[in-house]
């Protein structure tokens, strides 16, 4: 969180002075399809299973009404046979009796019998196959696999906690099954990451037992199953006497199995090779990447201080009337945090419009191949002039900044989805560089450079994404209301290295912000390029 010490005195604040708000008229368009990239767009998603619910709903009845007909007749037709059972003859001697009994045993039995090869549930497995094109794809199930093992590796979440949905000791009402943990075990074994994947698939044999009592046959995750990845995984890690205690394992339950038989064999003779066995905790290959994004998002890089908080009363007009109430958060590269600068009104006026719109987010930099994605998360963009309210936000953007918006950037609303986050990555393009080679660089560079970001945070997040400056240890925790301003260039013109900055990855919370991208051309009078000057506050 920005330094709570950090106080101001009892001036109002910015959206004190703010003129009345006007309605945004909604559109509607189709929402592009990928759940896991947005926690918005997965809503529809609980919609869909409460569908399926009341449709497994209406299964039942259908099986409880051929059952309670079954139910109902069974005394009956026992009843009348219990008659001949004393005395067969007496019985059959009346007529109405043997022939009755001829008849039911001529034709009711072969009713009896069409009766239970109706099959119940034809009708709801049609409304499946309705719904079919709505369910997650493969694609979303390896997106939220990839998004869950994120949250635990960036934070080093302890892995037993996690799954028992205690969180950084807070310990919330949700936990995750045998089949949640086999199917990131298994995406982590086919990423061949088989240190992860061991780590998570031996969290389930012990769960296993307790699961059976109350998750039915079909949902469980098979125990073979489980010992056969677990061992294959092991193996891939060279811990070939671990494997063999679950193939062995494995055989009891299965002892025909052709692969426990062949991965048996296998491991036998690597274990022949192998004489002297080398310690198996010795050799542990999993060393937590120590690298800086995740340190920053771990909240260990030491923050800057030194810093206060003021009232921004200067860098326009407007602002005496209304000042800014502004914290710095580091002075090189220069970054200001500016507090109570949209309202809940107008961040659920955005929320509402872009939840409807979202489209895959993607960078400048990094095309989203299916399975590389550096950023995960929807976006909208608003053309800032297109109504009241984003003409309201762009003129708070020029009180922020002092700059001219004329040619900068739509603003982009963006949502994070399961574990969502944004790699280290610069906001700049240097397309002067050489390295850059974007068929959009013309037109993009007539523009210039993105000068400076504003990035105003839509929703408090309650655990992680963090936006952090890797190089400078800065981080600024979304807190709905408040925006960050920095600036991607050096005076001279040049991309500051400094201003690299990060999406920590969201723990808990759903996280939402809109960006602005100002680009340079139009700031030549007031921000001239110099030789070099940097770490000055906006124009004041
Ligand atoms: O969401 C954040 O915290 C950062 C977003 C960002 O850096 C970007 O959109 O360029
Ligand atoms: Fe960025």
């Amino acid at each position: 969180m920005a330094s709570k010490s950090k106080e101001w005195g009892r001036l109002p604040g910015y959206l004190l002075a703010t003129l009345i708000l006007s309605t945004v008229v909604l559109g509607k368009s189709p929402v592009e399809k990928s759940h896991s990239l947005s926690l918005v767009t997965m809503v529809p998603l609980l919609e869909l299973e409460r569908k399926l619910i009341d449709n497994l709903v209406n299964h039942a009845k259908a099986l409880e009404e051929k059952l309670q007909t079954v139910r109902s007749q069974i005394p009956l037709m026992r009843s009348e046979n219990e008659k001949g059972k004393l005395d067969a003859i007496s019985y059959l001697s009346n007529p109405l009796n043997s022939f009755s009994l001829i008849r039911r045993l001529h034709q009711d039995w072969f009713q009896w019998r069409k009766f239970m090869e109706q099959p119940v549930g034809v009708s709801q497995m049609r409304n499946i196959d309705t719904w079919l094109e709505e369910l997650p794809t493969k694609m979303d199930l390896w997106e939220a696999c990839t998004g869950v093992v994120r949250i635990q590796r960036t934070y080093n979440l302890d892995l037993s906690d996690f799954i028992k949905g205690k969180i950084n000791g807070k310990q919330y009402n949700s936990s995750m099954s045998c089949g949640d943990i086999f199917a990131v075990g298994h995406h982590l074994a086919k990423e061949n990451r088989s240190a992860e994947a061991v780590q998570w698939l031996q969290e389930i044999p012990n769960r296993l037992q307790e699961e059976f009592l109350v998750v039915p046959k079909h949902l469980t995750v098979e125990e073979v199953e489980v010992l056969k990845l677990l061992a294959e995984t092991h193996l891939k890690e060279e811990h070939y006497t671990k494997a063999l205690v679950l193939l062995d394992n494995g055989l009891k339950i299965k002892p025909q199995d052709s692969t426990f038989l062949r991965l048996r064999r296998k491991t036998k003779n690597l274990l022949k090779k192998q004489p002297v066995p080398i310690p198996e905790k010795t050799k542990k290959k999993e060393v937590p990447v120590r690298d800086i994004y995740k340190l920053s998002c771990g909240g260990m890089i030491k923050k800057p201080s030194k810093l206060h908080c003021f009232y921004n009363f200067t860098t326009t007009a407007f602002l005496r009337l209304a000042p800014l109430k502004t914290e710095q958060i580091g002075l090189n590269p220069y970054v200001v945090l500016y507090h109570e600068v949209l309202s809940a009104r107008e961040i659920s006026m955005l929320i509402n419009k872009a939840a409807r719109n979202m489209k895959i987010a993607t960078t400048y930099t990094v095309y989203p191949t299916k399975k590389n994605r550096g950023r995960t998360a929807k976006a909208y963009w608003f053309n800032k002039e297109n109504n009241k309210l984003t003409r309201r936000i762009t003129r708070r953007i020029q009180d922020m900044t002092g700059f001219d918006l004329t040619d900068s950037e739509e603003l982009q609303v963006i949502n994070y989805g399961i574990g969502g986050h944004y790699l280290t990555h610069s906001d700049y393009f240097n397309f002067a560089s050489g390295n850059y080679t974007r068929k959009q660089t013309r037109q993009g560079a007539a523009l210039g450079d993105r000068i400076a970001t504003v990035l105003f945070y839509l929703t408090d997040v309650e655990q992680g994404g963090a936006t952090v400056f890797v190089n400078v240890g800065y981080s600024i925790y979304p807190r709905a209301g408040t925006a960050i301003f920095w600036y991607n260039l050096n005076s001279d013109g040049n991309g500051d290295p400094l201003t690299k900055h990060a999406a920590c990855p969201v723990i808990v919370g759903s996280k939402w912000v809109m960006t602005e991208w100002i680009r340079e051309r139009r700031q030549i009078f007031i921000r001239p390029c110099l030789p070099s000057s940097k770490g000055t506050s906006p124009k004041s």
